[in-house]
C-alpha cells in the first residue's frame, strides 16, 4: 500500500554518503532516553554524628536527585543516603544505607538542628482542589500536620530559590517560612444573596455578621508580580509556626515597600534575619536578575523593630549565620547595569554590627588566575567548623571550582587544582564534611565527600567517591582560548579575551569532517562551563560536534568583561561567536558546508544575529524565545531594563524612551538583519514566557515568511522562557536534531 505521506525515517536517507550522523528518530530517542537516565543532585544535608556500640563515630548523608522520566514525562526526585564512619576527620568508611526511594508531592523538607525531628510542606490535590499541609515529624511518626489551606492565615507558601525558606528555630519549637500574603474575599458590586441585601425602603446595603470582611468591587484587582518563575508571587510575608500550640502568627512591622525572602532565625532566636528587596515604584523581574535593589534586615521579635544592616544601594543574597552563631556572610553585588556580574563576599559581624568586605569584585584575574565570585547562592552551609572560613563555588573562566576563603587574613585556596578538568558543585558542608559533585561534558554527575583540612593545608583533601560517574569514552572535549582580533578589540576595555568548549565525538567520519552545532549561551551574562550537559552529550554521541562560546560579556572571566559587553550587543558578542567558529574551522577536520547554531534566550538573539550577519554561513538554525527585536520587546518583558542596559543606556524606573534609544534598540536587533537571512530557522516557544514574550518569535517568523524563508514554529503550552518541563525539553530536542539533519543535509 502506499500512502502519501513519507515515514519521518525516510526523509533522512538522501544523506551524504559517508557521514556518520545518526538520522533514524527513533535511534535518536533511544539514545536521549539513554542519557536520561543519569540523574543530578540537587540537595545534601550532613547528620548529627553518632557514635555506635562499638565506638566508632558515623554521619549519614541525605542526598536528593532529580531525572527526567520519559515515559511519565516529568522530571523525578528521588532520595539516597549514604553512611560516612569517619575518624579524626577522615573518612574510614562510606556506602549508601539502602536504595533510592521517589520523593512526591514534598515541596520544601527540613531536619531540625538535633537531627531530631523533620518538617516537610507538602501539596496535595483532594477533591481537585490544591492544598498545602505543614507537617512534623519525629523517629518514626507524623507529629502533627497542619492544613494551612483551611487555616487561611496566608496564601500559598513560597518554595522557590529566590524568597522560599524553612527553617527550625534553634531552640527547635518554631519553624520560619515565607507565604504569599492573604489577600481580601471580593465580590461584585452586584452580589445577591443572603450575605449583603438592600432595605426595601433606604436602598442600602445591610452589612450580616460575616466571619470575614468581603470587599466588594475588587475582584478584578490587579496585582503585580515578581516576573518570570514567580507568577502569582506578589507580596512575600514572614510567618512563623509555634509547634506546641499549633499557632501561626504572621509577622508585622516589615517596612511596607520590602518583600521579604531568604530568612532565617537570629542568634538565640530574638529574631529573624531575612533579605528585603524593594519593590517601589514597581516589581521587575527577579530570576536570575542579582541586580535588584535588596538588603539585610533584622526584625525582632520582643519589640516589633525592623533594621537595615546592610547598606542601601546594593543587591544582596544568601545570607548564612556561621557555626559559632556570631556572623553572617552574604552576596553581594551592584544594582546597576547588568544583571549577573562579579559579586563581593561580605560578613557582618552580629555582635559588633561591622560589615567587612572579605572577597571582593575582580576587575582582571589576578596574579594566581582567581577571577572573582559568580555564583548567585551559597550552598545551604558554607562556613567551616571553626566559623573562621567560609566554601564558595564559582564559575572561573570555563570551569567551576571550589574555593575556601580564610575570613581574617582574606586568603582563598582552590580546592580543586589538584583535580582533573570539568566542574564542581558544592552541595553542601557541615562539621567540615563537605558534600560535592563533580561532572565534565563526558562524564555525569558523581558524588564526593571529604573532610575540610585545617588552614594552611586546605588543598590536601583527600576525596571519597560515595557514587562513581559513568564516563562517556565516545565523548572527547577541550577547551580552546581566543582572543579577538585588533579590530574587534574593546577600547574601553581592551585586552580581553574569551574562551569557548569544543565536544567531539571519538569517533570521527570516514571522510574526516565533522558536522558543527555552534551554541552561543543567553544572558548575555551567563557562562557555560566544562559540566555534564545533557543535549550537548546526545548531540555528540550522534555524531555531531558542538561548540559553546563563552563570548566576551560571559561570567567567570572578570568584571572587565561582564561590562565590556553591554552597549555593544549585536556586535561584539555577535563577532566573538563568528571568531571562534572561523578559527575552530581552521584547525580542519570540519565540514564547512555543515555548520549549525542553537541558542536560547540571548543566545536566540545571537543565532537570528549570525544567520542575518553572516548570510548563508549556517545551514540551520534552532532559536528557543530569542530576542529578535529589543525595542519592540521593552514594553513587555518582566525586565525592561534589561534591553534598555544592553543597549548601552542607563535605566530609571521613570525613564523616556525617545525615539533615539527606541533607535538604537532596534540597530541591535536581529530583526534589523532579516531580509539577509538564507537559513532555515525553527523557532521553539513557551506560552507562558514572560521574559522574552513569544510575540518576540511570531514577529521573527513573519518576517521571515514574508520573505519566503523556511521557518516552522513549535508552540509550548504550559511552559515559560526555560522551556525546561519533560516534554516540551525533549519534544525540542527531537524536532531541533531533525531540523538540523534536514537542513544540513546529514
Ligand atoms: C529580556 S530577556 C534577557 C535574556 C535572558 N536573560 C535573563 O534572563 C537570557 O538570555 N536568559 C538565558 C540565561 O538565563 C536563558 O537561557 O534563558
Amino acid at each position: 500500500m502506499f500512502s502519501g505521506r513519507v515515514p519521518v525515517q525516510r526523509l533522512f536517507c538522501s544523506a551524504v554518503m559517508g557521514s556518520k550522523v545518526l538520522r533514524d528518530p527513533v535511534e535518536i530517542a533511544q539514545l536521549y532516553r539513554d542519557q536520561c537516565r543519569f540523574p543530578s543532585l540537587c540537595r545534601a544535608d550532613v547528620g548529627p554524628v553518632i557514635t555506635s556500640g562499638y565506638g566508632g563515630q558515623y554521619s549519614n548523608i541525605y542526598t536528593e536527585w532529580t531525572q527526567r522520566d520519559l515515559e511519565r514525562m516529568e522530571n523525578v526526585k528521588f532520595c539516597r543516603q549514604y553512611i560516612v564512619f569517619h575518624h579524626d576527620k577522615s573518612v574510614v568508611y562510606s556506602g549508601p544505607s539502602g536504595n533510592c526511594t521517589e520523593i512526591r508531592g514534598e515541596l520544601l523538607s527540613v531536619d531540625s538542628p538535633s537531627g531530631e525531628m523533620k518538617a516537610v510542606l507538602r501539596e496535595n490535590t483532594t477533591e481537585g482542589e490544591e492544598k498545602q499541609f505543614l507537617e512534623i515529624w519525629h523517629k518514626n511518626r507524623k507529629l502533627k500536620c497542619l492544613n494551612l489551606t483551611t487555616l487561611n492565615k496566608h496564601g500559598k507558601v513560597y518554595e522557590d530559590d529566590q524568597f522560599g525558606c524553612l527553617v527550625w528555630s534553634h531552640s527547635e519549637t518554631h519553624l520560619l517560612y515565607i507565604a504569599e500574603k492573604k489577600r481580601p474575599k471580593t465580590e461584585s458590586y452586584f452580589q445577591q444573596g443572603p450575605e449583603t441585601s438592600l432595605t426595601p425602603d433606604e436602598e442600602e446595603p445591610i452589612k450580616t455578621d460575616k466571619k470575614e470582611e468581603t470587599v466588594p468591587g475588587h475582584q478584578f484587582e490587579y496585582y503585580e508580580d515578581w516576573g518570570e518563575n514567580l507568577v502569582s508571587k506578589s507580596s512575600p510575608v514572614l510567618c512563623v509556626l509555634d509547634i506546641e500550640g499549633s499557632n501561626i502568627s504572621v509577622l508585622e512591622g516589615i517596612p511596607a515597600a520590602i518583600s521579604p525572602g531568604q530568612a532565617f532565625w537570629a542568634p538565640a532566636d530574638t529574631g529573624l534575619l531575612f533579605v528585603g528587596w524593594w519593590h517601589e515604584p514597581f516589581r521587575l523581574g527577579l530570576k536570575s536578575c542579582g541586580n535588584r535593589r535588596s538588603s539585610l534586615f533584622y526584625v525582632d521579635l520582643a519589640s516589633g523593630k525592623c533594621d537595615q544592616l546592610s547598606s542601601d544601594s546594593i543587591s544582596v543574597c544568601s545570607p548564612r549565620l556561621s557555626p559559632d552563631h556570631c556572623r553572617i556572610v552574604y552576596l553581594e553585588s551592584g544594582v546597576s547595569c547588568s544583571h549577573l556580574q562579579c559579586h563581593r563576599l561580605c560578613v557582618f559581624d552580629w555582635y559588633t554590627k561591622q560589615t567587612s568586605v572579605v572577597v571582593d569584585v575582580v576587575q582582571r584575574a589576578r596574579d594566581d588566575g582567581f577571577t572573582g565570585i559568580y555564583s548567585f547562592l551559597l550552598s545551604p552551609r558554607c562556613w567551616s567548623a571553626d566559623s573562621e572560613r567560609v566554601l564558595f563555588c564559582s564559575a572561573q573562566r570555563s570551569r567551576k571550582e571550589l574555593f575556601v576563603v580564610d575570613t581574617s587574613s582574606r586568603e582563598i585556596t582552590r580546592l580543586t587544582s589538584q583535580s582533573q578538568e570539568g566542574s564542581w558543585n558544592l552541595l553542601n558542608i557541615h562539621r567540615d564534611l563537605m558534600v560535592v559533585s563533580c561532572s565534565s561534558p563526558n562524564s555525569p554527575p558523581d558524588l564526593r565527600v571529604g573532610f575540610l583540612p585545617g588552614k594552611g593545608s586546605e588543598s590536601k583533601i583527600s576525596w571519597v567517591t560515595l557514587e562513581e560517574s559513568q564516563p562517556q569514552s565516545d565523548i572527547s572535549w577541550q577547551t580552546l582560548n581566543f582572543s579577538p582580533p585588533p579590530e574587534q578589540d574593546n577600547t574601553q576595555y581592551p585586552g580581553l579575551d574569551f574562551d569557548a568548549l569544543l565536544l567531539k565525538p571519538k569517533d570521527t567520519p570516514a571522510d574526516g569532517k565533522l558536522p558543527l552545532i555552534v551554541m552561543p549561551h543567553g544572558g548575555p551574562h551567563s557562562v557555560l562551563v566544562s559540566e555534564w550537559i545533557l543535549s550537548t552529550a546526545v548531540l555528540c554521541k550522534m555524531g555531531f560536534s558542538v561548540l559553546l562560546v563563552n563570548y566576551r560579556g560571559s561570567l567567570g572571566f572578570g568584571q572587565d568583561n561582564v561590562f565590556s559587553l553591554p552597549g555593544n550587543c549585536g556586535t561584539q558578542d555577535v563577532k566573538d561567536v563568528q571568531f571562534a567558529v572561523d578559527s575552530v574551522l581552521k584547525q580542519g577536520g570540519f565540514d564547512e558546508q555543515k555548520v549549525a547554531v542553537i541558542g536560547g534566550s540571548h543566545g536566540g538573539f545571537l543565532a537570528c544575529h549570525l544567520i542575518g550577519q553572516y548570510p548563508g554561513f549556517y545551514k540551520a538554525c534552532v532559536a528557543r524565545n530569542p530576542v529578535t527585536n529589543l525595542a519592540s520587546m521593552v514594553c513587555c518583558t518582566d525586565i525592561p531594563d534589561w534591553c534598555i542596559v544592553e543597549a548601552g543606556f542607563d535605566y530609571k524606573p521613570d525613564i523616556q524612551l525617545e525615539p533615539a534609544i527606541l533607535e538604537q534598540m532596534l540597530i541591535k536587533s536581529p530583526i534589523k538583519h532579516v531580509a539577509k537571512v538564507k537559513t532555515p530557522v525553527l523557532l521553539m516557544l513557551g506560552e507562558g514566557d514572560k521574559r522574552v514574550p513569544n510575540k518576540q518569535g511570531i514577529e521573527y517568523y513573519k518576517a521571515l515568511k514574508s520573505l519566503q524563508v523556511p521557518v516552522r514554529v513549535l508552540w509550548y503550552p504550559g511552559n515559560n522562557h526555560s522551556l525546561s518541563k519533560v516534554d516540551a525539553e525533549s519534544d525540542g530536542f527531537m524536532n531541533g536534531a531533525l531540523w538540523m539533519i534536514q537542513h544540513l543535509s546529514l
